[in-house]
C-alpha cells in the first residue's frame, strides 16, 4: 500500500492505493495541520508532490518522522513517461503542474490541455507527441478575494451572501463572487482558444483542482471537458514509479 500525497498552498489531498484500488482518501487545509491526516491503513510508502516547501513542510516531515516513513518526493524534469517539458528551465515548473500534464497525457494517450483551479488557476497545454507546450499562472478565486479586499476599503461584504454564477451582481458580494468567476472561466476560455491555435487538430480538455465544479458549471456547455478531481495524484505513478 502506498500513501500519496497532493500538498497544494492550501489544501493537502490524499489517498492510499493498494495497486489500482483506493483503500482510503482525504483531504485538510494546510493551516489545520498534519495531525488531520488520519490513517486507518498501513502503508508502507509514501508519495509526494508538494509545492510548499520550507517551514510550510515542517507538519509533514513531522508527520512522516513519527511514523518512520521516508518520503518520496516528485520532481519536475525535463522529460518524464513520455512527455517533454516546455520550460528551459524544467525544475522550475511547478510540480502539481508536471503531475497533471503527465497524467493527463497517459490518461487520454493523446494531446490535452489540463487545467487545474487551486490556489493559483493553471492551464498546461501537451500535444499528441508529448511535447509539453507551456501554460499560463493566474490567482484563483480565493487569492483574488483576498488581493480585493487587501487593496479596496470598500469591497466589504458577507462571505455567505451571494449567488453563485456569472450573472452580473447587484449588490458587492454579488458583483465580486460573479467578477471572480467570470475572471476565471474567461481565463479557461482563452485557454481553449489558445490551445485551438496550438493544436488544430483537437485535445482532450481535463479539470482539476478545488475550484474545478464552480468553474464547470459556468463555463456552460460550449466544451467537452472531464472533471479528474485526482489528477496530480494519478501522475505520482509515472514519476514515482
Ligand atoms: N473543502 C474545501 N475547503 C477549502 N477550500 C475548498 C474546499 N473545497 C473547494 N475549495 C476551493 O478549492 C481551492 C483550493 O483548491 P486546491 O486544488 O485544493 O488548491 P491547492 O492545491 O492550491 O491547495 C480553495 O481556494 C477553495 O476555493
Ligand atoms: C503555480 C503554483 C503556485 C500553483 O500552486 P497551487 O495552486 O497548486 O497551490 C505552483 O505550480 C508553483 O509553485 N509553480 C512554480 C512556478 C511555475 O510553475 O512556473
Ligand atoms: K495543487
Amino acid at each position: 500500500m502506498i500513501l500519496e500525497c497532493d500538498i497544494g498552498n492550501t489544501r493537502c489531498k490524499w489517498r492510499v492505493v493498494d495497486g489500482d484500488q483506493v483503500v482510503e482518501r482525504g483531504s485538510f487545509a494546510l493551516a489545520d495541520g498534519f495531525e488531520n491526516l488520519v490513517l486507518t491503513s498501513q502503508p508502507k510508502r509514501v508519495r509526494v508532490a508538494s509545492v510548499v516547501e520550507g517551514d510550510n513542510l515542517a507538519g509533514f516531515t513531522r508527520f512522516c518522522a513519527e511514523r518512520g516513513f521516508s518520503p518520496e518526493l516528485a520532481h519536475s524534469t525535463a522529460e518524464s513517461a513520455g512527455v517533454v517539458s516546455a520550460y528551459n528551465e524544467a525544475a522550475k515548473l511547478g510540480v502539481d503542474r508536471w503531475l497533471g500534464a503527465v497524467a493527463g497525457y497517459k490518461r487520454i494517450q493523446g494531446a490535452v490541455l489540463v487545467i487545474d483551479a487551486g490556489t493559483a488557476l493553471k492551464a498546461d497545454l501537451v500535444s499528441a507527441a508529448g511535447q509539453h507546450l507551456g501554460g499560463y499562472i493566474a490567482p484563483g478565486i480565493a487569492l483574488m478575494e483576498s488581493s480585493l479586499l487587501a487593496g479596496t476599503d470598500k469591497v466589504r461584504f458577507d462571505r455567505q451572501d451571494y449567488t453563485a454564477g456569472v450573472a452580473f451582481g447587484c449588490a458587492t458580494a454579488d458583483a465580486v463572487n460573479a467578477g471572480m468567476l467570470a475572471a476565471q472561466v474567461g481565463a479557461v476560455a482563452v485557454a481553449i482558444e489558445e490551445a485551438k491555435r496550438r493544436i488544430p487538430e483537437g485535445f482532450a480538455i481535463l479539470l482539476t483542482g478545488g475550484d474545478s465544479v464552480s468553474i464547470y458549471k459556468a463555463l456552460g456547455e460550449a466544451h467537452e471537458i472531464e472533471i479528474v478531481p485526482e489528477l496530480v495524484l494519478d501522475g505520482l505513478q509515472w514519476l514515482l514509479p
